[in-house]
């Protein structure tokens, strides 16, 4: 947000004894009442959240990704997997923001000047007991059991045998019954205090949804002294009690998958004509109870001749990244769409602020181990990198093994 058109707007005298997650959901009930598209997020080893609120659903709506530079717009980007009328790609303008490490003031931007009186007076009055939180319209996707899920593997197995593709992502949805008085914040705070690595969020759109997840992979990002970051994160086991994440051994099929979402990346920088990169890497992480390969790619903003343009290039190119879809990406994606058998939606996409907390920083991740919230339910996502040596047992357990990740928040 470019600080300096800000309006700030201080808390009043009653909101004197609120400490500043009281006054985040006074804040959320009030976007919510109004129907307006909201994004709460905590960053990796950030201490704090913060909440940013779109004027309305019209002004979020863009056909394109989010252009990640200094001069683009602030905002909380929402990608679907897919782009189509169902889950359109939105870009929330920053209209009202409220950073948990300034809990004092609100911040309204010039274009949502007009919000002022109407959040003024909002400041003032009680909280409403309940959070009206925004649903889909769309019906909740197929849950796929585990006979048609392995059925999936089978065929993305062939499909790799035949050639048709080298490596294809599955995926499937899980339904999960809501606990009683489920409360998101309580929940997003859960999984923010669960998971200090991951990005987690909570994104709740007219129309769209509210979707909740703690994701561990960076899709693209800009930092503030000029870096460009990437990652390939692929393969997964679970993080065993008394083990160390350095002492995990990957059998072959993990290790070729994730050299396949690393050699993507490469091939992006090389369609850029980009040659001065760093590679660090694979080396073992943990994500929550998971352990995934990770190799980092940076690049210095200054040593490159297309600087100003290489994040929005590099985001266009990256996304669905073969961590997500496959390879090749068009034959993985048409794969996908004629077996998977539901809508991803908001799966997979990507998500995250540009420019919000100072131009020229973007955090964007890719949206996994998320869920979709309903009424009395939540819908829970999970894919698996299948490979010619893909198990099919093995990768039902896996997706079994993702989900407990955001469905930590469900117990
Ligand atoms: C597709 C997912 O994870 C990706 C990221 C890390 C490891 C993955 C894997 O081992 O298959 C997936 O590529 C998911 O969590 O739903």
């Amino acid at each position: 947000m470019q600080a300096g058109q800000l309006r700030y707007l201080p808390w009043p005298a009653v909101a004197a004894g609120m400490d500043a997650p009281t006054r985040l959901r006074h804040l959320v009930a009030g976007a919510l009442r109004t129907n307006r598209p909201l994004a709460l997020w905590r960053e990796p080893a950030a201490a704090h959240p913060r909440l940013l609120v779109a004027r309305s659903l019209e002004a979020a709506f863009t056909g394109l990704p989010p252009a990640l530079d200094a001069q683009a717009p602030a905002g909380f980007a929402f990608f679907p997997f897919r782009d189509s009328d169902h889950n359109p790609a939105l870009f929330l303008p920053a209209d009202v923001g409220y950073d948990l490490a300034e809990p004092e003031a609100v911040t309204v931007a010039p274009a949502a000047r007009e919000l002022v009186p109407g959040l003024t007076a909002w400041l003032g009055l009680p909280t409403p007991p309940e959070l009206a939180w925004h649903y889909g319209i769309q019906p909740a996707p197929p849950a796929a059991t585990e006979a048609e899920y392995t059925a999936l593997v089978r065929r993305g197995v062939a499909a790799i045998e035949a050639k048709e593709v080298v490596k294809v992502v599955s995926s499937r949805a899980a339904r999960r019954p809501l606990p009683p008085g489920f409360d998101p914040l309580a929940a997003f705070a859960e999984l923010s205090e669960k998971y200090p690595r991951a990005f987690v969020s909570l994104v709740s759109v007219p129309g769209l949804g509210t979707w909740l997840g703690a994701s561990p992979e960076v899709l693209a990002e800009v930092t503030a002294d000029g870096h460009f970051h990437t990652m390939a994160l692929a393969g997964t086991q679970p993080l065993l009690p008394d083990t160390r994440p350095q002492d995990a051994i990957w059998r072959q099929k993990e290790i070729e998958e994730q050299a396949l979402v690393a050699r993507y990346i490469v091939s992006c920088f090389k369609q850029l004509r980009l040659r001065e990169y760093h590679e660090t890497g694979p080396r073992t992480v943990a994500a929550g109870q998971l352990l995934h390969l990770r190799t980092d790619f940076e690049v210095d903003l200054q040593n490159v001749p297309n600087a100003a343009s290489l994040g929005t290039d590099m985001l266009r190119l990256l996304h669905p990244t073969s961590a997500v879809g496959g390879m090749p990406k068009t034959a993985a994606l048409d794969f996908l769409r004629r077996h998977e058998g539901y809508d991803r939606a908001y799966y997979s996409g990507f998500l995250g602020p540009v420019n919000v907390a100072a131009p020229g920083i973007a955090r964007l991740f890719v949206n996994l181990r998320c869920l979709q919230l309903r009424p009395t339910e939540a819908i829970l996502y999970a894919g698996t990198g299948l490979t010619v040596d893909s198990d099919p047992a093995r990768e039902w357990q896996e997706t079994e093994m993702k989900l407990q990740t955001v469905g930590a928040a469900l117990q």
